[in-house]
């Protein structure tokens, strides 16, 4: 009998990349992800997240058994159109051009008739606004901070409706507040628009608060997946991070990873 399929997930099999000899995927295996949660992609430096998320988009030369969609085969699709669907935000942002934001936005928005313009602005102040930085739109892109690039990255992105979202480490530049305000933003926004959001976070504790599912990378390998509490346990820290930890749950309910030491290597 055939196995059941899974229509609406994203399925991921036997992905392979490498770089020359450099084999940094290998023929890694992810458990279907179905749209409309967030999904946090962990583990340490080097271990071939961005390579996943860029292998998805088709930005990297890579292998897949299968990739597909929904009922779509990302595989026979044109580059462009996946690209499209499985959307990636780099981890370094393009050197800002002398553009406005509202303009920035427009461009992602891809306008090109006078007629669609005011549809457009309103929809970008609208994501703007969502990601509480209404007041940057009249500014340059070559004036703004790091983080507040950031930001507006992840506005384009979002401001049309790719079916999947691939951010790479977007909280990265991000001060405390915005760090949270994104993460809780990109849960409300995974659900209302029933989208997969993939996020490579390097803050465990981002994961085990707003993540629905987690997937820990090592060695090009998945080393774990399921519930974030599931996957960041002192067992998996101690294997792909190298460090001795514990998990403690405070008095809110919110899970903290605590390190205690580190293990020789
Ligand atoms: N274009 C490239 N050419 C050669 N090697 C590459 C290239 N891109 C990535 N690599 C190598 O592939 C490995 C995985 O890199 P990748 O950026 O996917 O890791 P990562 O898990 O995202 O790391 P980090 O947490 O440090 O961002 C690294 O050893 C890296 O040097």
């Amino acid at each position: 009998m055939e196995a059941a399929i899974d229509r609406h997930a994203l399925i991921v099999r036997g992905a392979s990349c490498r770089f020359g000899s450099l084999r940094v995927l290998d023929g890694l295996d992810l458990p279907p992800l179905r749209p409309g949660q967030v999904v946090a992609l962990l583990g340490p430096n080097g271990s071939g997240k961005s390579t996943l998320l860029k292998s998805l988009a088709g930005l990297v030369p890579a292998r897949f058994q299968a990739l597909s969609f929904g009922a779509c085969d990302m595989l026979s699709q044109p580059a462009r159109q996946r690209a499209e669907v499985l959307r990636y935000l780099p981890q370094s942002l393009p050197e800002a051009v002398h553009l406005t934001v509202t303009e920035a936005m427009l461009v992602a928005l891809n306008v090109r008739r006078r007629t669609d313009r005011e549809q457009a602005m309103q929809r970008a102040v609208a994501v703007l606004d969502s990601l509480g930085i209404a007041a940057l739109a009249p500014k340059y892109l070559d004036a703004l901070s790091g983080g507040q690039k950031q930001l507006v990255g992840l506005a384009q992105t979002l401001a049309d409706q790719p079916g999947a979202l691939l951010l790479d480490e977007p909280l990265a530049s991000l001060d405390l507040n915005y760090q949270h305000h994104v993460m809780a933003l990109l849960g409300r926004l995974a659900r209302e628009r029933n989208m997969l959001i993939i996020i490579v976070v390097h803050d465990l504790n981002m994961a085990l608060r707003y993540a629905d599912t987690a997937l820990l990378l090592y060695q090009g390998k998945l080393l774990a997946a399921g519930p974030p509490p599931a996957v960041v346990t002192p067992e998996h820290l101690a294997h792909a991070f190298k460090v001795q930890a514990h998990i403690q749950t405070g008095h809110a309910g919110q899970s903290g990873v605590f390190v205690d030491g580190l293990i020789q290597l």
